[in-house]
């Protein structure tokens, strides 16, 4: 699903209008219809709902929900701030259809609302959406502030009003802090980003019949990963496909005390269907790769606790996994720089390597094109440089993938995949429960595993993410977040490929 900027919603809404030939308030009608589904399906009647509603659309878009909520029974009232602000006309026709029972609060200061028990209400946030064009002031600034304070559960029509939606929010602006964002049409970029997650704890997106020949033609280099699109990735295994057809995967991972992230990976590997596995690790965890691992075969290092050489016929494989566990030892070093030099097939690179790529830049150049890596956001710092928030470094993302043509995972909640094309895809699946030690390692073998049945570099990085958090979602259902190990993920794996083949 593509990640649409303000700009572009608002061109899709008139085209739509336009095209459609839809009747004024038509299409904020079916957008407060979607919020007001979501709604009823997510909040009981027992709150008394309070809407606070903008001079735009968005406040528009407030007071048709207030007359659908209405006309399923919830309590609502509706609160307009009073300012020299022009009402735009979809406001003032959903203003004249609100049903007279509905009262409407308005106000030119938050202290007259201190005693209408509003911390008891549910909120529904209608103030500013996608039309917000810089920091608010006044009397919007002091009503989000005393919203906030009230610790009430506040719902977000379209975006946390005074969050900007394409660009980076100035710190000390003031946004609404929302548990829940019910957003329209398309991902809003700034609800994917960590450095907004104070002011949306949950996005959940819908669908407002925009045309979609007019969206399939916009560009956008954001997207985001649904179940729809990862499924359009996925390839079913041919019926006479045989150990050969899916590829021959070789990790070189672990070290002495970190042999935990070799078999993490190697069982990922093996549960995500590539053909063979081999690892290669030191010789201290030969035995226990063997009993850990039985469907692999091992290669055992020279060295008892470190990772000094390659194993030999590195053509005979179809891919080559290295890092979790690795450990930044010298000898580690010259090994990676020596894969580098005469490694011919797809590259997997996580954990340590990252580390010793960042620790001698020099190394980076000779990235074989298409080498995926799979950074957390210090990895990919130390990889670049430091940025001042999300938006450059997402900027430093799509150079970096550039300069070196190469696939940068960037993970973390909404993991984002950078290509050297300048696309980023945001992943939308996983839970806070996976923030374990390990659930990256478990990463490397998925997507090394895709890589050795042929899928190129970007479905490998996409679906690998996806099928990742798909199956840390399933392991939170059994577990929970708190207790919720890598182990856990690995064991779910069968559930989340079962899901993609039997609804592909
Ligand atoms: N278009 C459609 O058909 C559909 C749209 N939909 C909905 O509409 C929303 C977008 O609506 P929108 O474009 O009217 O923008 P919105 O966020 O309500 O605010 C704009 C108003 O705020 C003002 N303003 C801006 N910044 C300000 C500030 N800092 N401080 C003070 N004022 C400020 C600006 O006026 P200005 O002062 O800039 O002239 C203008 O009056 C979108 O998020 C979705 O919810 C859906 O119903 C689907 C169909
Ligand atoms: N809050 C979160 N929501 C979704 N996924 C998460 C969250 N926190 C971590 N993850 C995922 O867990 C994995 C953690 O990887 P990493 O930091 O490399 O851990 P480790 O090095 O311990 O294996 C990544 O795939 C990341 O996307
Ligand atoms: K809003």
């Amino acid at each position: 699903m593509k990640i649409l900027s303000s700009a572009q919603l608002r061109e899709a809404d008139t085209f739509t209008i336009s095209h459609e030939n839809l009747a004024p308030g038509a299409l904020m009608e079916r957008a407060a219809q979607a919020f007001t589904n979501w709604f009823i399906n997510h909040c009981g009647r027992e709150k008394e709902v309070a809407i606070f509603c903008g001079p735009g659309n968005n406040g528009g878009d407030g007071l048709a929900v207030a007359r659908l909520l209405s006309e399923h029974n919830y309590l609502v009232r509706t609160f307009i701030p009073e300012t020299d602000s022009v009402f735009s006309e979809e406001f003032k026709l959903n203003l004249k259809r609100l049903p007279a029972r509905i009262p409407v609060v308005r106000f030119n200061h938050t202290a007259p609302l201190e005693d209408r028990h509003l911390s008891k209400t549910r909120i529904i946030d209608a103030l500013f959406g996608t039309g917000l064009n810089r920091p608010l002031t006044g009397l919007y600034a002091e009503t989000i502030r005393f919203l906030n304070n009230l610790h009430a559960e506040i719902i977000s029509i379209d975006l946390p009003s005074g969050l900007f939606a394409d660009s980076a929010t100035p710190e000390d602006a003031a946004v609404i802090k929302a548990s829940q964002t019910i957003t329209f049409a398309s991902p809003k970029l700034a609800l994917l980003l960590p450095q907004n997650q104070v002011y949306s704890q949950q996005m959940h997106s819908v669908l407002i019949g925009l045309n979609i020949g007019f969206i399939e033609n916009l560009r956008s280099p954001f997207y985001y990963v649904d179940s729809v699109s990862a499924r359009s990735r996925w390839k079913p295994r041919p019926r006479f496909g045989h150990k050969g057809t899916f590829g021959h995967s070789l990790l070189l991972v672990g070290s002495y005390g970190k042999i935990g992230a070799a078999i993490l990976s190697t069982r990922a590997c093996l549960r995500s269907g590539s053909g063979l596995v081999s690892v290669s690790l030191p010789r201290a965890g030969y035995q226990i790769m063997q009993t850990a691992a039985p469907e692999a075969m091992v290669l055992a290092d020279p060295s008892e606790k470190i990772i000094t050489e390659l194993p030999p016929e590195l053509e005979k494989y179809a891919v080559v996994g290295l890092g979790p566990g690795i450990g930044q030892a010298a000898e580690t070093k010259k090994m990676l720089g020596n894969l580098l030099e005469k490694v011919k097939v797809p590259l997997v690179l996580d954990a340590d390597a990252l580390n010793l790529l960042a620790a001698d830049k020099s190394l980076l150049p000779k990235l074989p094109p298409e080498t995926i890596l799979t950074p957390h956001p210090k990895e990919f710092e130390r990889l670049t440089q430091p940025f001042t928030d999300d938006f450059e470094r997402l900027k430093r993302l799509r150079e970096f993938c550039q300069q070196y043509r190469c696939y940068v995972v960037l993970k973390g909640a909404n993991t984002c995949i950078g290509t050297p094309s300048g696309n980023h895809f945001f992943n939308s699946t996983g839970n806070p429960g996976m923030a374990t030690g390990g659930s990256g390692d478990v990463l490397t073998g998925i997507i090394t595993a895709l890589r050795a049945q042929g899928y190129p570099a970007e479905d490998a990085c996409i679906l690998g993410v996806y099928i990742h958090g798909l199956a840390g979602d399933f392991a939170k259902n059994e577990k929970g977040e708190t207790a919720l190990i890598a182990s856990d993920i690995i064991e779910n794996l069968g559930k989340a490929f079962k899901t993609l083949e039997e609804t592909a």
